[in-house]
């Protein structure tokens, strides 16, 4: 592509020659996101020398971002080494988070430190299946039945349709749910390596047409909201989306007064009292103190879709002070997130930074066998969401949470 003066692309947006999203197809990714900031500077008193500061290639983050200007950055920080003894996971990681909340990498590594101290955490992917639920309009109660007794018996069918789009993506299950004359089938996949929408909309997709041309459902949206991405709600809580993986550890109280500072029965207690009961009167979906803190910040370390943070915080902590026989306490403490979608290939882990972020862990791209990437990166987040946990339940038991922001988060 002949090289273009961004200003003259600016002029000619501004003159509406040129649409704002089509300066790809004049200029080469760089000259257009100069163009673009040109623009913006030109119209806003907006000062875009930061956000032009990126190390990456313009045209890498092509399939990640329209009308580009430049780059967000957000400080990455590690956190660890932590030995976790997980179905995929195993050995010891340092965990990248990428936050803006000072004391919060802080907490996580004291977290880990003290796991680390008792020997690492445990932790496991109990259960896998990235959904997608498409709605279809049906004329009542009896057509809906008919679809479902439909997709009851040709689920083998709708499999292959689903698996022709993808070479990894694997049928899982398909959930229906019917609504007055609204048909909803909750369509479930092992996306391997892969956090999977794009993968799973594709499938269901192509699944779609079969239940289109053999019952009498129509499509009115590929995704009916019983997938359910993106928002707050309890079917993933319940039936669990992307990964539900649970992390826990056994901490001897000595550990828990000399690290932590408090002890197994205060944490306990804290927990009950606000985790537990205090979400309760809330009437929140998460039982939890700051999961979404760990999971967001190793969302946007990793290349993570940072919306999914919505749902895949949905968590259940729980801790219990476990008398031994020789009168001493430890700290029973664990993590249970219902629905963690990650993924170590596809989306935004391509890009660089996330990329080398990935690398820090030694999950970068496909594993072997085809998941295990995917698996691990789960558990290690399910492990650093439970250091988080440990650390701020700990800091309000000991009354250490206002001074910690005192210090290190202002
Ligand atoms: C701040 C601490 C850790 C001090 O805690 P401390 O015990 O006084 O720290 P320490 O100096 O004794 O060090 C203990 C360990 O902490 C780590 N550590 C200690 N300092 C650093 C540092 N600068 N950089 C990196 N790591 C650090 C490090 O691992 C260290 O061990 P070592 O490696 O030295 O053997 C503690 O008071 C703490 O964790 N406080 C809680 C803070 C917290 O969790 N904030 C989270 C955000 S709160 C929020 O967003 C949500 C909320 C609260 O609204 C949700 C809700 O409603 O509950
Ligand atoms: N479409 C939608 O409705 C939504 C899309 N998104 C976006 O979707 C993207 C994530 O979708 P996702 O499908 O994960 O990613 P991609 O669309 O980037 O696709 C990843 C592809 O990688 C291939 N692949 C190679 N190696 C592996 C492996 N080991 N395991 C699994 N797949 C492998 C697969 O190809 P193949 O299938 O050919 O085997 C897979 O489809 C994100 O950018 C996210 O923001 C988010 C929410 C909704």
């Amino acid at each position: 592509m002949t090289t273009i003066d961004p200003a003259e692309l600016a002029d000619r947006v501004a003159d509406g020659d040129l649409r704002i999203h089509e300066l790809e197809e004049e200029a080469d990714h760089e000259t257009a996101a100069q163009a673009r900031r040109l623009l913006v500077e030109r119209e806003t008193d907006a000062d875009l020398e930061a956000v032009a500061d990126y190390t990456f290639d313009a045209e890498e983050a092509d399939s990640a971002i329209e009308n580009m200007i430049g780059a967000a950055q957000v400080p990455m920080g590690v956190a660890g080494p932590v030995p976790v003894d997980g179905g995929a996971a195993e050995g010891d990681y340092y965990l990248p988070l990428a936050t803006t909340e000072g004391a919060l990498l802080a907490s996580v590594n004291r977290g880990l430190s003290t796991i680390r101290s008792v020997g690492g955490a445990t932790a496991r992917v109990t259960k896998n299946g990235m959904t997608r639920a498409p709605v279809f309009r049906v004329d009542g109660v009896a057509e809906a039945s008919e679809t479902i007794e439909w997709v009851a018996d040709n689920v083998d069918r709708l499999r292959e349709a689903a698996e022709s789009t993808t070479s990894h993506g694997e049928l899982l299950d398909v959930e229906p749910y019917v609504v007055g004359d609204s048909v909803y089938l909750r369509f479930a996949y092992d996306t391997k390596d892969a956090m999977g929408m794009n993968m799973a909309t594709i499938a269901t997709g192509e699944a779609c047409e079969l239940v289109e041309a053999e019952t009498p459902a129509s499509l009115v949206a590929l995704s009916g909201n019983l997938c359910s991405d993106k928002k707050p709600a309890a079917i993933n809580a319940v039936e669990g989306r992307g990964r539900s993986v649970t992390a826990d550890v056994l901490v001897p109280g000595d550990v828990v007064e000399e690290r932590l500072h408090t002890t197994p029965e205060a944490i306990a207690e804290a927990n009950t009292r606000k985790n537990l009961t205090g979400s309760a009167k809330a009437g929140s979906l998460g039982f939890n103190a700051h999961a979404a803190n760990v999971v967001a910040a190793a969302f946007l370390a990793t290349g993570q879709d940072e919306a999914q943070v919505v749902e895949a915080a949905n968590a259940i902590t729980t801790m219990d002070a476990r008398t031994n026989e020789d009168g001493t306490t430890d700290l029973y403490a664990s993590v249970s997130l219902a629905s963690l979608e990650v993924g170590t290939v596809g989306g935004g882990t391509k890009l660089p930074t996330q990329a080398e972020a990935l690398e820090i862990l030694g999950l970068r791209g496909g594993g072997d066998p085809a998941g295990s990437n995917a698996d691990a990166l789960a558990e290690v987040i399910a492990v650093g969401a439970l250091a988080g946990e440990l650390s701020l339940l700990a800091a309000l038991s000991s009354r250490h949470l206002a001074s910690a922001h005192e210090d290190l988060g202002r």
